[in-house]
């Protein structure tokens, strides 16, 4: 299996502060990973090296084959699927959901002038379709609701038939309906020997969807654990990770954790 992502001794620096330090990791072609961690730790700035939107300070990032400061990122940045809220508020809030989606194909983020294929069209439907938003084509992206946008941003992502998809906390925002609505969407995706490598930041372990393979935490930007899920997700990793005592089940294939009462 090929490296899809390599990260070597990855620091990025702000204001003389490793937001993400000295991090080496690596994601395999088919692997899906989820990075926990708790507030401000440098998840969504991990995320942002893995799409080629920030360069590290110091060390190598090599995504799909190409290093960072080696390759042009307009070549790579169709290759990477991104759904997040950075994405969300580059995107025009009059367009359509249909539009919004098709506009993906184009690496564009507005504009309805091109001439679209139909075959576009026709993906940019199935896509919609398979993340329950067929009733939503013709609605304004700005009027749809936390989880009908965070739905659509992922058929949006997929459109480019990505080698990789990042997912910046799909799941936040949404009622319980939604967020199982949510996690059975991407179990399916997760499970789907032909969808792209993924890497989902969150904050929960009960938004891991069955199909993801591995796992990441990372605390003050310092990986604490990495590797398989069966063997990295456990409730001592957890608890050094978010800082306080945690218990971690496991209950079917989906996760649960719970802080200890105060003693
Ligand atoms: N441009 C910047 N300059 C200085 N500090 C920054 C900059 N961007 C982010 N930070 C800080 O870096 C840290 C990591 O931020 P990041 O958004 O990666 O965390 P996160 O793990 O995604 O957090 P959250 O769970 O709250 O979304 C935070 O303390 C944040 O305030």
């Amino acid at each position: 299996m090929s490296d899809v992502l390599e990260l070597q001794d990855v620091s990025v620096v702000r204001e003389g502060r490793a937001l993400v330090d000295q991090v080496s990791w690596s994601v395999k072609e088919g692997e899906r990973w989820v990075i926990l961690g708790p507030n401000g730790a440098g998840k969504t700035t991990l995320l942002n090296v893995a799409s080629s939107y920030l360069f590290p300070t110091k060390g190598t990032a090599t995504i799909l084959g190409d290093t960072l400061g080696k390759v042009d990122v307009f070549d790579l940045r169709p290759r990477i699927g991104m759904a997040g809220i950075a994405m969300a508020e580059k995107l025009s809030k009059r367009q359509t959901v249909l539009q919004t989606v098709l506009t993906a194909a184009y690496g564009m983020t507005a504009g309805w002038q091109e001439e679209y294929e139909d075959v576009d069209e026709q993906r940019a439907r199935a896509f919609l379709d398979r993340l329950g938003m067929s009733d939503f084509l013709d609605r304004r992206f700005g009027t749809l609701s936390e989880g009908e946008r965070k739905r659509t941003l992922i058929a949006r992502a997929l459109m480019t038939d990505p080698e990789l998809l990042l997912l910046d906390e799909p799941a936040a925002g949404l009622d319980l309906g939604g967020r199982e609505d949510l996690v059975r969407r991407l179990g399916r995706l997760a499970r789907d020997p032909i969808a792209p490598s993924m890497i989902m930041v969150t904050h929960h372990v009960e938004e891991i969807a069955p199909g993801f393979t591995h796992v990441l935490m990372i605390r003050q930007g310092k990986v604490l654990a990495a590797g398989p899920i069966e063997l990295e997700l456990t409730s001592r990793n957890l608890s050094h990770c978010f800082g306080l005592p945690l218990v971690v089940e496991q209950a079917g294939e989906r996760w649960t954790a719970r802080g200890l009462p105060l003693g």
